[in-house]
């Protein structure tokens, strides 16, 4: 937390939550958010409210999970896997029903490669560690997709957003643009500080591209903070024809997924 802060230091409840998507940059969007000084973010991902393991052990075990905090700051945790739970709205509604709640979205294919991309070097023994994208997503036999792979299935948003619009009204939600969020972090930014309310303290000179890595990084107290390395891949090259075909199969669930947010994002 900020040393110079002088106030009634504790945990507490977030008072916004980062609920998805994974491989979206949730991440990046809460690592620049936290470099507000109003704002301060919880390290890792809770998973508190979508694992009945972390979530029977109550309250008490999630705040340790929240970073210290004055009065006057907005904590902030992230963890993308709420995004898909049937309980976590219910349960975050709950805690808090007028939370605010953030969800990063990006173009559905490249959040599909990107799913594919952690599943196989995150967990070894899975399909994804001996067959390719290609070979898991079409199967060349009958020229069919396979729409029931899980990174296709997790990127058709509109199903999924509708469980948190039971629950929260579309002006506690707001849908930052995953795409946008690589190419002009301080527009994502800019957009996020007025949701939260907050004064628009991250700007363009709040950033500086390491052409290295090929993203953006956080210019703070004269250094640079980029995410660690298994964050921000070069592209995964999937062929031009299989992205088409995915494009098309994508196109009617992203329109569905604009009309309910009612704004339609740069990947559109
Ligand atoms: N500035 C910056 N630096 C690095 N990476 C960035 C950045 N902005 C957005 N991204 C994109 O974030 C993708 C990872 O998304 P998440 O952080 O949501 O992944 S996770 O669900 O928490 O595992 C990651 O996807 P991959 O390229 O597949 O790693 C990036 O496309």
């Amino acid at each position: 937390m900020q040393p110079y802060r002088n106030c009634d230091v504790k945990r507490r409840l977030p008072g916004c939550i980062i609920i998805g998507t994974p491989k979206s940059g949730t991440k990046a969007l809460i690592e620049f958010i936290g470099a507000h000084p109003d704002v301060e973010i919880a390290q890792g991902e809770a998973k508190f409210f979508n694992r009945n393991d972390n979530y029977y052990k109550g309250y008490q075990h999630y705040l340790k999970k929240m970073p210290l905090s004055c009065p006057d700051q907005i904590t902030l945790e992230k963890s993308p896997e709420y995004f898909y739970s049937r309980v976590a709205p219910y349960r975050i509604h709950k805690m808090n029903h007028s939370i605010k709640l953030i969800i990063i979205v990006k173009d559905p294919v490249q959040r599909a490669i990107s799913d594919y991309i952690h599943r196989r070097t995150t967990f070894s023994g899975r399909k994804e560690t001996n067959y390719t994208f290609e070979e898991l997503v079409y199967d060349n036999s009958t020229k069919k997709l396979r729409t029931q792979y899980l990174p296709v299935i997790r990127s058709i948003y509109y199903r999924y957003i509708l469980n948190w619009l039971t629950y929260f009204s579309p002006n506690q939600i707001h849908v930052a643009d995953g795409n946008n969020l690589i190419v002009e972090p301080q527009d994502e930014l800019s957009k996020v500080q007025d949701f939260l309310g907050l004064e628009r303290l991250i700007t363009k000179d709040s950033f500086v591209y390491n052409s290295t890595k090929g993203y953006y990084c956080l210019w703070t107290h004269s250094s640079t903070q980029c995410l660690a390395p298994c964050k921000g891949h070069k592209n995964h090259s999937v062929s031009p024809e299989l992205v088409n075909k995915l494009n098309l199969y994508f196109k009617p669930y992203n329109e569905l997924f604009f009309n309910i947010i009612n704004k339609r994002l740069s990947w559109s």
